[in-house]
Parts: C-alpha cells; structure tokens; sequence
C-alpha cells in the first residue's frame, strides 16, 4: 500500500519519533528512520494491539522485536546517542582485547585471559545484537516469533556472527531460535522485559564462582563483563548465568531448565565437602539478606550491621561481590545510625560506584546517585567538623599544661 497520506504529506514533527508510529507502511521510502529496513511486522492479534515488529539499524549490527510505540519512545535514547559518548566505553577498558575464544573441553568455547587482567577492570563493552520481548502475548505463537527472529538476523550486516553462535542444531528448533535461546541474557529497558543476544559476550562460559561479572545499561543498550578479581593468562574468564544466594542444586536445575545444560564448572566439579560448604554459605547469604532488614526495622542497628558484614565476608568468599551491589546501602545507613561515620562513608561510596561505576547511569541512576553524592558530601562535612573540634579541644589543652 501507499503511504498514507498524512506522512507523504507532512515530515514527522521530531525526525525519529513520530515516523515510526504514524507512518509504518513497509512501502514508504522515508517512513522508518533511523532504521536502515522498513519495519517487518506480524498483522496485529485484535485492532486494539499494537502489531509486533522486527527494527533493524544493519550498520549498527542491531535488531528489535518489539512494538512501533516502544520503538520509537525508548528505544530512541541509544540513537540519541550516537556515536556513542565516551562513557560508552569505560575508562578502564582493557583495549586490546585481553582475551581470545578457544575450546573448553564439555563447554564447548569459552574466553581465555592472554594478559594479566586487574580486578576491576573492563574486559570488554558489546552492544546487543537481538533485543527481543521476552513474552508475547497468547496471539502471538512460536511460530511467530521465529518468522521475527529469523527477519530479525537475516537484516544484520554480518547474519553469520550470529548463525555462527550454534552449537547442537537439532532440538526442534532452527539455529536462530536456538542461538537466542541459548545465548541470550535476561534484560530490562523501560520497565520491560527483553532477552537480549549479546555475540561477544556470548562465549563467556558460566561459573558458579565466576572470576568476571556482566553489567547492562539499558541506555547504550550494551553489555559490560568487569574482572571481580585479578585474573591471570590462561585463566579461563567466567560470569555467573545463575541469581546469587542459589544452592547447588538450585543452581544445577535453573541452568538445566533455562539455559539447558549441565554445569561442569570447577565449584560444581568440585569434592562433596567443598560444595557442601558453599551451599551452607549460600544458605546464610539468604537467610541473612532477611536477618539485616529484619533487626534494622527493630531498632537493633549494631546487630544489623554485624549481620551485614557477616553477608558480605562470605558473598565476598563465594566470589559473588558484584550481585549484591544494591545492598551497600543499607549498611551506609546503618553505620550512620549508630555514628560510624568513617564506615558509612565507605558503603556510600561503594553504593554510587555500583551506579556510576558501571558505565551508563540511565536517569534514575543519575538521580540516585546526587542523593548519594549529596549524602557523602553532608558526611564528608560532619567528619571536618569533628575534626576540627578535637583539634581546638588538643589546642586549648595544650595551652593550659
Ligand atoms: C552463552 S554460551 C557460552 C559459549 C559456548 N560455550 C560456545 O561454545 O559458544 C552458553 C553455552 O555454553 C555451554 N556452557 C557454558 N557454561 C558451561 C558450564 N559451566 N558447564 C557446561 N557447559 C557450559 C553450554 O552449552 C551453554 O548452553
């Protein structure tokens, strides 16, 4: 069909925001800026829904499946953008690549460290490839969705990065589905859920006790692996597939169901006293994330806090540091409570650096992290001034002897 009137007659009022939602016609030449295809979208399931749609930018090796709505509201920030600003790729990136993809026998490839990697460091930023919704509604089946995700590859620049990330083959399913499925991370952008394919990242291996860690900002929609710790060559670079707090046998049975495979990392591999242990530390990791909360809500500060450092004496021993980052907050407020300035300050600025630290704040991480940043100023304040009352107080007794 033509295009409609309205978009032939007048251009879109905002270059990228209201051609995609007033005028998806797949015939018109100008209607689907900044995508470099016309938009492919299934018919809709009732007239009152929004159809689903693949969003291809081929340069940028990006596809979407999503709604014309979302398209062109949310997913306009990281268009905005480019080229990407220099917080696009952190200041501590490891450049060049200080890894390279070889064989790891049962897991099929995986990154190898070629140089020393410092904790902390970026190992390296990967924008995604396929963002797709991760739930459709009931109208929209799996056949549907793999018509999208097959369009969704086929437009990339390069389809055989992707197709390329298939293993098995078989399964009943076609090599994009099951390159998707089994490659892909759980997102959030917007308030939405989406399953996101990041092709670089996606030969890091799990572990149960990773030496690595992946950070996602939904405004450059990129996926960061930081080293938890200090990484030595030829040290295989593992992050974690599985939520922490996890028992073994949780964790075995979430990777089955969701990721479908069996773990063969060092931790599950490892001698039954060693996992017996690790299991009990992961069971108090849980029952102390409640305990904290708990005994601050009664007044009981010291208790909380002693509680708090208990939890991440052995998150730190599980090697899962990064997964609890939002809980530094509550121990910065505890430690204030009770007086200790000094450690306050401490979990404060580990809260913000797990904001601004990582990349890309968003605007509700901007907006934390002033209320942190104004918090560890009114601190940084309350500490001068002791000091300088202790320091009049020496002087006047010095003054006296
Ligand atoms: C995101 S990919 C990782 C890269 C993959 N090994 C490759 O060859 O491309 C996830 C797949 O790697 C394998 N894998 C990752 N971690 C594993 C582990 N700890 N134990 C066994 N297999 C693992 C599984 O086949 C899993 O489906």
């Amino acid at each position: 069909s033509p295009p409609s009137p309205k978009c032939a007659r007048s251009p879109p009022p905002h270059p990228f925001h209201a051609s995609l939602t007033t005028c998806l016609s797949p015939h018109s030449s100008f209607s689907h800026f900044p995508w470099t295809h016309p938009p492919y979208c299934l018919p809709p399931i009732s007239p009152s829904l929004p159809p689903y749609c693949v969003f291809t930018h081929a340069a940028l090796f990006l596809s979407l499946i999503t709604t014309p709505d979302f398209a062109s509201t949310t997913f306009l920030n990281p268009f905005l953008h480019f080229p990407p600003k220099p917080f696009f790729a952190p200041a501590r990136l490891a450049v060049p690549r200080p890894y390279a993809v070889r064989d790891f026998p049962g897991k099929g490839k995986g990154a190898v460290a070629t140089r020393n990697i410092a904790k902390g460091t970026a190992v390296l930023v990967d924008r995604v490839s396929v963002l797709s919704e991760a739930e459709f509604p009931p109208g929209v089946g799996g056949k549907e969705v793999e018509g999208l995700l097959e369009v969704a590859v086929r437009r990339l620049g390069e389809p055989e990065r992707v197709r390329g990330l298939a293993r098995r083959g078989g399964r009943g399913m076609g090599v994009v589905e099951e390159v998707v499925l089994t490659n892909s991370f759980g997102v959030e952008v917007g308030g939405r859920g989406f399953m996101g394919l990041f092709v670089d990242v996606a030969r890091f291996n799990h572990a149960c006790k990773p030496n690595a860690f992946i950070h996602f900002s939904p405004t450059t929609l990129s996926m960061t692996i930081w080293a938890a710790r200090d990484i030595k060559p030829g040290e295989e670079i593992t992050i974690t597939y599985s939520a922490a707090g996890m028992t073994s046998k949780e964790r075995l049975e979430t990777l089955e169901k969701v990721w479908g495979f069996a773990c063969t990392c060092s931790l599950c591999t490892s001698s039954t006293e060693e996992l017996g242990a690790s299991d009990a530390n992961r069971e108090e990791i849980r029952s102390l994330q409640e305990k904290v909360i708990d005994l601050a809500q009664q007044g009981q500060f010291r208790k909380s806090v002693a509680a708090a450092e208990r939890m991440f004496s052995l998150i730190e021993e599980e090697g899962l540091t990064e997964q609890m980052g939002d809980m530094y907050e509550v121990p910065a407020q505890l430690y204030y409570r009770i007086g200790d300035l000094y450690k306050a300050l401490e979990y404060f600025r580990k809260a913000r650096h797990e904001i601004d630290g990582y990349g890309v704040a968003g605007k509700l991480g901007e907006e934390k992290i002033r209320e942190l940043e104004e918090l560890i100023q009114q601190i940084e304040r309350e500490m001068e001034k002791k000091r300088t009352r202790k320091a009049k107080a020496k002087v006047k007794t010095n003054r006296k002897r």
